[in-house]
This record gives C-alpha cells, structure tokens and sequence, in this order.
C-alpha cells in the first residue's frame, strides 16, 4: 500500500511474530511438496543432460519461469527465480510492492546453491530409487519444491530486517565491523530453532500418514515420507541457510 517514495521506518504490519507465522505456515508448503515429489521415483534421465538447455527438468522449469516472469511473480521479492538470466520482463506493470526490505539486500539470491543441494543431497533422502517415465510431473514437483524452499529460505531476509528494525542499537556495531560471527550470534534463538524442527518431524507425520477405514491397523504405522528426515532436512540446510541469507542482508543493511 505505501507508495514508492519513503515510509523508510514503516513497519508495514510486520513484526517477529507475524514473521514466525509465515515461517510456520510455510512448513506446510514444504512438507507437502516433499511429500508429492515423493509420488515418484528418481527418474534420473529427467537429469541427465541431454537437450541444447540442459536436462529435461531443468528445461522444463526455464520455461515455467519465463512464463512466470512475463506474469510478473518475480515482482514480489518473495519470489526468485532459479533462473534470472534472460528471463523476459512482466507484460504489464505490476502494483508497487511495498518497500519493507532495505534496497541493499532485496537482490539477494542463494537459489543457485538451493537447487545443487535439492538434487545432490536432499532428493535422494526421500524419494526412492528407480524410473517409471514421468519426467515431466517430476520436474513440475521438483519446481514446487525448489519454490517452496527458496522462499522460505530467502523469507530470512524479512526475519532481519524485523530483528534489526527491533534493535538497531544491538545490530548497528557488527554490521559496520562486518562482523558474520556476531550477527550469527545476535540473530540466532535456539529454542525457536528446536521447536521448528519438531514442529516440522510432526507435520511429516500427520501430512503423510496413510489414512485407512479399516480398525486394528494398529501398530502399523508408515509415512509418505521419513519423519525424521525432514526434521533432518531443516536442522541441516533449511534453517542454517535461512540464518546465512539473514547475515548476508544485515551485512548490508546500512549501505
Ligand atoms: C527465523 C529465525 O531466525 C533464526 C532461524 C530460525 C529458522 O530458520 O527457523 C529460527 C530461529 C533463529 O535462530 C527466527 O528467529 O524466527
């Protein structure tokens, strides 16, 4: 709603909470995603490269997002494309995004490192081996999962701000010492950290239950997908490269 022009300390409704709130809501997305992709197997010659673009995902998601771009999603600086080059601009111009995020660090943009991750180390913790020929719906879920992190991930940036907005007084010295170690610390709530990751292990196990009519199912209990792992999967990459995005924007926070 505010224009482009000032409202430099507008907090535009957001607080630490309504952050969290995000956050939370986000776990769902996540979960739900890793659980659809889970839906299919490997399908490792969706990977391979074998077209002029790249592998048949990777082809496949240029294109979505270029689709994309023309519609203007990538407007939103909650959105970022996994690949920015040459992506055409929006068909019309977009209403003006509010201006919540400091310029310095809305051009922030780990997804590179996002996706090598999802395919070399998260992919094979929850999808099984094997190829049943569905490429196409594989890379479509790989999107949506890719989507759904990167967001969060890079919702880090409006965490910061917010901490920082919060106390700049304890910010300010280690962001003019650039000083990576000291924002770690200032930025980073263990317990919040705990909760999120049992948080996100018991979404795992409501979300992906295998639901049946019958009684005296019992004891027998399996899940879409491990529980654990992705409990496993924030404790090891989300949440740390949610508190890297967070350093990077503070780093520049007073330019
Ligand atoms: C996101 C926050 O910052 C840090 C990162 C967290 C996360 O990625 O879940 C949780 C707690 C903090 O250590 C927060 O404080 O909510």
């Amino acid at each position: 709603m505010s224009s482009n022009g000032g409202n430099q300390d507008s907090t535009c409704g957001i607080t630490l909470q309504t952050v969290r709130d995000s956050l939370i809501r986000q776990e769902d997305t996540i979960v739900f995603s890793l659980i659809e992709r889970s839906r299919f197997p490997l399908n490792q010659p969706a990977y391979n490269a074998s077209v002029a673009s790249g592998s048949l995902a990777e082809s496949v998601i240029r294109e979505i997002e270029a689709v994309y771009a023309k519609a203007g999603r990538y407007e939103n600086p909650e959105e970022l494309p996994f690949f920015p080059e040459g992506l055409p601009p929006p068909a019309s111009s977009p209403p003006k995004n509010e201006t919540f995020l400091h310029p310095a660090g809305i051009s922030i943009n780990i997804n590179k490192d996002i996706w090598s991750l999802y395919f070399e180390k998260l992919l094979p913790l929850f999808v099984v081996g094997g190829d049943d020929g569905n490429y196409v719906p594989t890379a479509q879920n790989d999107l949506t999962s890719l989507q759904a992190l990167s967001r969060r991930i890079h919702y880090g940036k409006f965490v910061a701000e917010v901490k920082y907005k919060d106390a700049p007084e304890d910010y300010e010295p280690a962001i003019r010492a650039q000083d990576r170690n000291a924002l770690m610390k200032l930025l980073t709530f263990e317990s919040v950290e705990e909760m999120v990751k049992k948080r996100v292990e018991k979404k795992a196990m409501v979300f992906g239950q295998n639901i049946t009519l019958g009684s005296g199912d019992g004891n027998k209990t399996n899940y879409k997908i491990d529980p654990s792992v992705v409990s496993r999967i924030y404790e090891d990459w989300v949440i740390p490269l949610t508190k890297d995005v967070q350093v990077e924007y503070l780093l520049r926070r007073l330019e």
